[in-house]
Parts: C-alpha cells; sequence; structure tokens
C-alpha cells in the first residue's frame, strides 16, 4: 500500500479490523435534498447495506445526522429493535445509552427549552413579517429558517435577520448548513458523540460519511491511521477522502458490505485477517 492510502485501500484495510465502526450521516449522504425536510428519502438500498452492515460479526453502524431523533427514525425507517444506532439533533439525542450518558453535560436543561420557547415565537414573527417565503422546521433542541430553492437575495436577507435575531438569544448556537440555517440551544456535536460511540464499541477501525460542516467535528476527530473519514461533494473539509454524491455514498457502502463479508468468510474458511485490528 501506498503512504497515502486511496479510498479503495483505505476502506479494503477498514473492512479487516476485528471491530468496526460505519458512521454515516442523512441528508446530503444517504438521502439527496429535497424542498420539503420532511420528503428526504434514503437512495434505494443503502438503508439495507447498513442493515446488512450492522449483521455482521463485528461491525457497529450508526446514522449521526441533526435532525431529531424521532424525524431521523421516521425518515430512516429504522426501527427500535433494529442493531443499528442512531445519532441525532447533532449528538444531544440518541438511541444509545453510551452516547447518552457521554453527551450529559451537553444535554438540554429547562432553562434551555425556554430560551428555544422564546426564540422559536421571535422567528415566527420575523419570518412572518419579512420573509413569507422562507420555511421553518422545529427539532427537539433547535429551530431552522430553510431557504432551499428561494433566490439567492430574498435567501441571504433570511439567513442575515435570523442570525441577527439570534444574537438577541444569549446561549443560542448558530449552525449554518446548506440553505439553512440552525439555530440551536444544544452544545453537542457529531465528533464527540461518533467517537464515545466508538468508544463504547471498541472500535479498532472507523468509517465515516459526511457532507456538511457540522460533520467536519467528526473529520477533526477520527485521526488515527486505520480511521477512513469520506467528504461527500464539495467545499473544504479535514476529511481524508472524497466522492461526489449521494450516488457515490450508496455506492461506498455496498462495496463496505462487499468487503466486510469477503473478510468474513475468509475467517470462517481459516485464511489470516488483515493484522490491523
Ligand atoms: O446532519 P444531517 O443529517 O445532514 O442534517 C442536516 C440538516 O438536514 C436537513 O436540511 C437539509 O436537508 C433538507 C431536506 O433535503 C433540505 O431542505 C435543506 O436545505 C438541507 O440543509 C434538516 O432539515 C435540518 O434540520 C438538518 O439539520
Amino acid at each position: 500500500m501506498s503512504e497515502t492510502p486511496t479510498l479503495d485501500e483505505a476502506l479494503e484495510s477498514a473492512a479487516g479490523a476485528t471491530t468496526l465502526l460505519v458512521a454515516t450521516d442523512f441528508d446530503g449522504v444517504l438521502a439527496p435534498f429535497e424542498k420539503n425536510p420532511l420528503e428526504a428519502t434514503p437512495v434505494p438500498g443503502t438503508v439495507d447495506d447498513l442493515r446488512a452492515l450492522a449483521a455482521l460479526p463485528g461491525v457497529h453502524v450508526a446514522v449521526v445526522s441533526g435532525r431529531d431523533l424521532e424525524t431521523l427514525r421516521a425518515l430512516t425507517g429504522i426501527r427500535e429493535d433494529e442493531p443499528i444506532v442512531l445519532i441525532a439533533s447533532h449528538g444531544a439525542e440518541s438511541s444509545s445509552e453510551a452516547v447518552r450518558s457521554a453527551m450529559e453535560a451537553a444535554s438540554v436543561t429547562a432553562e434551555d427549552e425556554e430560551r428555544l420557547a422564546v426564540l422559536r415565537e421571535d422567528i415566527r414573527i420575523l419570518l412572518d413579517d419579512r420573509h413569507p417565503q422562507a420555511g421553518i422546521e422545529h427539532k427537539a433542541a433547535a429551530v431552522v429558517v430553510h431557504t432551499r430553492g428561494l433566490d439567492r437575495e430574498v435567501a441571504d436577507a433570511a439567513i442575515a435577520d435570523a442570525r441577527r435575531v439570534a444574537l438577541e438569544h444569549p446561549g443560542v448556537k448558530v449552525l449554518k448548513g446548506k440553505s439553512v440555517l440552525e439555530l440551536s440551544v444544544s452544545h453537542a456535536d457529531k465528533g464527540s458523540a461518533v467517537t464515545a460511540y466508538g468508544r463504547d464499541v471498541g472500535a479498532t477501525a472507523r468509517v465515516y460519511l459526511g457532507d456538511d460542516v457540522t460533520d467536519e467535528d467528526a473529520f477533526m476527530r477520527m485521526t488515527r491511521p486505520e480511521d477512513v473519514t469520506v467528504k461527500v461533494g464539495s467545499g473544504s473539509t479535514a476529511a481524508r477522502h472524497r466522492i461526489d454524491d449521494e450516488e457515490a455514498a450508496a455506492k461506498l457502502l455496498t462495496q463496505l458490505v462487499r468487503l466486510r463479508e469477503a473478510h468474513a468468510a475468509g475467517e470462517v474458511r481459516g485464511e489470516t485477517s488483515r493484522p490491523n485490528g
């Protein structure tokens, strides 16, 4: 293998790890963007590939998202009794007890909820009065202003005004995503949450796919030689690898299933596994 492995080489190596964590973002990775956030649908086959990975020995799977837990469960169709962990609200919510416990210090307090209620109302008034074309999304720990599909000037004005409103609310974190401005009272981040899950399962290699600025927290925390960080789409990134789009992400997951199945079959036949675990 060359000093800087190609993505194929890195995946081949990670697939042979004793304990592999596969974690993926939702919007812009598993699911292409839609104007209506509730219409985002995973690329066909991707959730089944996650299920196939989770069924293989020594593989742990997580979907990591800015969505809240209830919405993420509904959009992925991943049931509570399935062995796939959901990490939602950028790490503030999770189906994993270990992740919840690790993120306790960042959990939303009663005071945060009061702050969020006032903020929701101020954002609603702003959009009603000045930006009726912008959309609003309410999440457990955040309110989100949506501008997908709007003219650039209209979108920029809505985002700038929402930022100004946020400044009037101390303790509110502002996250600029793709055609969204998220105003959150949670101080969790995807990097802390997903690495907590990796520690809990004893991952010896971690694969993470993400497309947005909030995924950079995960990319920056996954810097062991065995880690495979993959940025989906354009934009600056701390990830080691890049692929084009959600279709390429779907192919990568299928490739990972095949590679891990091959390693598992090799072990059953008594072949020596790769020495990276
Ligand atoms: O962490 P993610 O899973 O990537 O979630 C980030 C945000 O995704 C959603 O917004 C994005 O997808 C929408 C549906 O396709 C699209 O309309 C919007 O323009 C995108 O930014 C979601 O609505 C946000 O709450 C998430 O934080």
